[in-house]
């Protein structure tokens, strides 16, 4: 059970309150006047990630650089492990390496290679598996959770959409691990995660006190079920001699929590290049970063600097006002706008600019 304590997640900075706000739990508020193009929040590097597979040989797995941006192809360095990771250059892979137990990742690597062979291919999602009743509720969602991790094995293997998310997962609890071994026996300096040290304190608990949104995104997306469900089977069977890491999959507890808040609080990873159009390779949880409701009039953009996620005003902001960002493309019409965001963020933007465009269209 989560204890949610909002006040205390933002003890590094007096200058930010969350509060409870009438339409859409909590939002982040300003003690002070902040004035226009100020940096007010910045996230070093995200709790989980994940690339889209399509992109993996071309976004630079340390700062997120985008080839396209550069006029190449395709990045050439790579770390040896599995020949996974790419790299934009030496200093990215360094850094890579310094945060990571390589090690565990070579075994990590080489157990999902080996438990894809041990499966089948299909272009189809899992077949013949659990699903949730026609009515979601929490108490069929749990029911169905535990007759799916009841299944010890899976036979087929998960589609590409899957295994973005196993990675995705992986790297959470890849981080999860290394916390509770920096908690137990400090690394040295040169091993510390970088964003443990930096402007925000990320960790697990930080993103367990995000919106669990399980519930709500099931509802709209039952399908996602068998996603979750069948990325929890596959990678508890394929990490099953991994000792750091099968303990997380004792119960489906961990990772279930971890799918719960990645809906509506992880933000997609787009190039910084392109006017406009820009393209999504891949998404991110920063979860300091996520408690920014949405406004169609925002006084806050982000931007993506490298790995780490920034945000600043788009106006002078008064005391005791919300921070908010845009979660879509603003210059859409009300009926769009609202339409993508019931779509895909399950609510109706009742904000001050949509209730004025409804009423004098
Ligand atoms: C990234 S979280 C923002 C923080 C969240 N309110 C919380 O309490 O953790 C996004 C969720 O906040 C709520 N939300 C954000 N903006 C909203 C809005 N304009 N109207 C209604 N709900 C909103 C929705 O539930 C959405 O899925």
């Amino acid at each position: 059970m989560v204890t949610l304590n909002p006040q205390a997640l933002y003890p590094h900075d007096p200058r930010f309150v969350l509060r409870t706000t009438s339409y859409g739990g909590r939002g982040l508020f300003t003690n002070e006047n902040v004035s226009q193009n100020t940096l007010i929040l910045r996230c070093d590097s995200p709790y989980a990630s994940a690339i889209f597979l399509d992109f993996r040989k071309e976004v630079c797995t340390q700062c997120f650089a985008y080839t396209f941006e550069f006029n190449r192809n395709s990045w050439s360095i790579k770390h040896k492990s599995a020949g996974v990771f790419r790299f934009c250059s030496e200093t990215c892979k360094n850094s890579w390496v310094k945060c990571h137990d390589l090690d565990l990742m070579d075994r990590v690597h080489s157990a999902i290679a080996r438990a894809l062979k041990q499966t089948t291919k299909s272009s189809k999602s899992v077949q013949h598996w659990p699903s949730l009743p026609a009515l979601v509720t929490r108490e069929s969602i749990d029911a169905a959770w535990d007759m799916a991790a009841s299944k010890i094995s899976v036979d087929q293997a998960p589609v590409d959409m899957e295994m973005e998310i196993v990675y995705y997962v992986l790297s959470a609890l890849i981080r999860h691990h290394a916390e509770s071994v920096c908690s137990s026996v400090p690394l040295p300096a040169d091993r510390a995660i970088p964003s443990l040290t930096g402007t925000c304190h990320e960790t697990w608990e930080s993103m367990l006190q995000l919106q669990d949104n399980e519930l709500s995104h099931l509802r709209v997306r039952p399908d996602i079920f068998a996603v979750h469900t069948h990325v929890f089977v596959f990678l508890r069977s394929a990490l099953q001699d991994i000792p750091e890491l099968n303990v997380y999959f004792r119960t489906p507890n961990l990772v279930r929590v971890l799918l719960a808040r990645d809906h509506g609080n992880s933000f997609g990873l787009f190039d910084t290049a392109t006017q406009g159009y820009n393209e999504m390779f891949g998404w991110a949880m920063y979860p300091m970063g996520s408690y920014f409701n949405h406004d169609c009039n925002p006084n806050v953009r982000k931007a993506r600097n490298g790995r780490a996620m920034e945000f600043y005003t788009t106006r002078d902001v008064p005391a005791g006002s919300e921070l908010c960002i845009s979660y879509i493309d603003t210059t859409e019409k009300v009926h769009e706008r609202r339409e993508q965001l019931a779509l895909y963020w399950d609510f109706v933007c009742n904000c001050k600019r949509c209730v004025k465009d409804i009423s004098s269209p």
